[in-house]
Order: C-alpha cells, then sequence, then structure tokens
C-alpha cells in the first residue's frame, strides 16, 4: 500500500468577484461569490521512502493540496489516505505519522526558547527521555541546534529558526514530512544543512517526504520524482530527467574556436548551427537523433577548437518555461 495516495480529490473556495473603481474594498463585502477550484481531480501515489517535489506556479494548488493532505483542510470531493488514515478524520492518530514544515511560519512557540518548545512536543507525543535525547544528539550533528538551545524563538535568525523547526518537525520521528517553500529566504549555508538533513532523515529512516519550492536546487539535490500541477491538475507526474527532455528536448555543444580556424565550416550532422554574440557557435541537437559524442568530433575534424563544453537543460529553465505557459 502506497504511504500517501490521492485520488480525485478536489478543493473549492467561494471567493467574492473582484470589484474596481471608488470604494472597492467595501463594495467587496456584497460582491457576488464565485467557486475557484483551487485543486481539481488531482491524483498520485507516493511510496515510502520516496522524496517528492510538488511543483507548480504562484496560485496552482499546491498549498491547499499540503494543507488536505495534512487534515488541516477538508476536500469538496475525493480522498487521501496516509499510512492508512484519513488525515482529517483521524486528526489525532494521523498526527503521529506526520511532521510539517511551513517556510513561512513557525510552529514552535515564540517567546519560549527552543528547548522548551522541543521538551513540549516531546511531551505531547509521549517521546521517551533516552529516545529524546539519543534524537537531539542525532539532529545536532546535521542541524548544530544545541548552539542556540536556549535563545527565545522569535530572537533567532531565520536559518536558526528553520533548523529548530525541522527538529521540531522530526522529532516523533514522523513517517511522512511535508514541506512548504522551506529554504525561502535562507543563506546558502543555512539552506544546505537543511538540504543534508532531509536527505540524511530520507535515507537512514526512509522517511517519505513532499517538498514544495521555487528553489530549483532543492528539488535537484533532493528529489528524483516530480509532480507538477497547473490550475489545480496534475499535467505531469515522474521522473526529473524526463521533465527535462519533455519540456527542453535539446542539447548543445558549445564551440569556442582555435584562432585561425575557418568557423564557416564548423558544424555537424543532425545539429543545427546557432552563432553566439561572444563568438562561440553552439550546435543544437536532439539526443534521440545523435550524441554529444558525434557532434564533437564532426566538429572537431571540420576547423581548429579551442575550447567546448555540453550544455545540459536546466530545470530553472524548464520551470520557467512552464510557469510562463502556465500565466498565458
Ligand atoms: N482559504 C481560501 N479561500 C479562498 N481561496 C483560496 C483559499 N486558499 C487558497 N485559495 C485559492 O486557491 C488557489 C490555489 O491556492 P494555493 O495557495 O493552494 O496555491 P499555491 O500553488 O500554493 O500558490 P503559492 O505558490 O503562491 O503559495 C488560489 O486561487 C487561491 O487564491
Amino acid at each position: 500500500m502506497p504511504m500517501i495516495e490521492v485520488v480525485e480529490l478536489v478543493k473549492e473556495f467561494r471567493k467574492p468577484q473582484p470589484t474596481t473603481g471608488r470604494l472597492a474594498g467595501v463594495r467587496q463585502l456584497w460582491a457576488p461569490r464565485r467557486t475557484v477550484r483551487a485543486v481539481d481531480q488531482v491524483g498520485f501515489a507516493v511510496e515510502r521512502g520516496e522524496i517528492v517535489g510538488y511543483l507548480g506556479a504562484n496560485g496552482a494548488g499546491k498549498s491547499t493540496t499540503i494543507k488536505m493532505l495534512t487534515g488541516i483542510v477538508v476536500p469538496t470531493s475525493g480522498t487521501v489516505t496516509v499510512n492508512g488514515l484519513v488525515p482529517w478524520a483521524n486528526r489525532k492518530k494521523h498526527a503521529y505519522n506526520i511532521g510539517v514544515v511551513f517556510g513561512q511560519k513557525t510552529q514552535l512557540w515564540f517567546d519560549l526558547p527552543l528547548r522548551v518548545s522541543l521538551e513540549t512536543i516531546r511531551d505531547l507525543y509521549r517521546i521517551g527521555a533516552a529516545d529524546y535525547v539519543s534524537r537531539i544528539d542525532e539532529f545536532d550533528e546535521v542541524l548544530q541546534i544545541k548552539d542556540f538551545m536556549d535563545t527565545p524563538i522569535r530572537s533567532l535568525s531565520l536559518g536558526q529558526r528553520m533548523r529548530g523547526d525541522l527538529a521540531g518537525a522530526m522529532l516523533h520521528r514522523p513517517q511522512v514530512l511535508y514541506l512548504d517553500e522551506p529554504t525561502v529566504g535562507l543563506d546558502v549555508v543555512a539552506k544546505q544543512a537543511l538540504r543534508d538533513f532531509i536527505a540524511e532523515q530520507n535515507r537512514v529512516h526512509s522517511t517519505t517526504v513532499m517538498i514544495t519550492t521555487h528553489d530549483m536546487d532543492d528539488i535537484e539535490q533532493l528529489c528524483r520524482r516530480i509532480v507538477l500541477i497547473d490550475r489545480g491538475r496534475v499535467v505531469y507526474d515522474g521522473d526529473l530527467s524526463s521533465l527535462k527532455r519533455r519540456y527542453l528536448p535539446f542539447r548543445e555543444v558549445v564551440i569556442t574556436p582555435g584562432a585561425n580556424a575557418d568557423t564557416a565550416y564548423i558544424g555537424a550532422k543532425h545539429a543545427d548551427r546557432l552563432e553566439n554574440a561572444d563568438g562561440t557557435i553552439s550546435l543544437r541537437f536532439d539526443p534521440e537523433r545523435t550524441s554529444a559524442a558525434a557532434v564533437i568530433a564532426q566538429a572537431a575534424s571540420t576547423a581548429d577548437i579551442a575550447d567546448l563544453h555540453v550544455n545540459e537543460p536546466k530545470l530553472e529553465d524548464v520551470v520557467r518555461l512552464i510557469y510562463a505557459e502556465a500565466e498565458r
């Protein structure tokens, strides 16, 4: 049985029609309501131990889906089971199965030191004293939370707070971890610590992870599988490399000609030739028709080459393309 199973999930909200002109804000209160379908027949299954990137443009329906998976929001129709439980119907039992981190807001007690927040979580989940100590030691190895255990949450830097939040979310060893924009606003060092921690929890404890993020490095480093939604519907579900191939099927060899090379002859079969402003020449090819090795060998036989490199499609470009399509 999959760890997370989502079938024909729908969530509709009633929203006032947008109003414009004078006193628009006040008139909005009486504006007729319309139904917005934030999540539209979404379905997917996640196996234990998978890390899935749940992606989509702003307003695509990511957070609403995660809220239904965590049990905070009840769907309009459709079913969800997480480790065999319906999240909104079995809230208490379900809470033991999941950990949640929202990058935008903390789950910890703002005025209390991290230590007190973690001890409160320990007591809420009835974690034994020895387990608590060993888990804090384990978390500290990557997150270095012991450095600021006695600082109130409100005085922590964002990076420290997020490390504390992750420790709090994983303290009861949940089977599933939901992360909503976990690295937003963090510096590179803090981002890396978070990613290392998530990868390690997944590797050591087979924690199933669902992550929404606009940070493509999070995805590249953590997720092999992507579920992409657009206007509430799943438009792609598969591995990262196929996603790149589907949206950016071309690769290119970029050649810097030698000083005396006759650039007019640089080319290769099954490759389109583009002259770049910096004097380099791109040979763009479809990997289904030819290979980088063949393109390089032919180009090298046509002229003297000073340097070359192969450009792989970047996830960032793929996602930019998809999000731009979604906005049209
Ligand atoms: N409580 C709510 N009441 C009314 N409409 C809502 C509510 N929550 C979400 N929506 C609407 O549902 C749609 C999807 O929103 P959602 O927050 O799930 O998107 P998202 O993909 O998480 O976007 P973002 O990346 O901007 O967080 C949007 O049109 C949003 O305005």
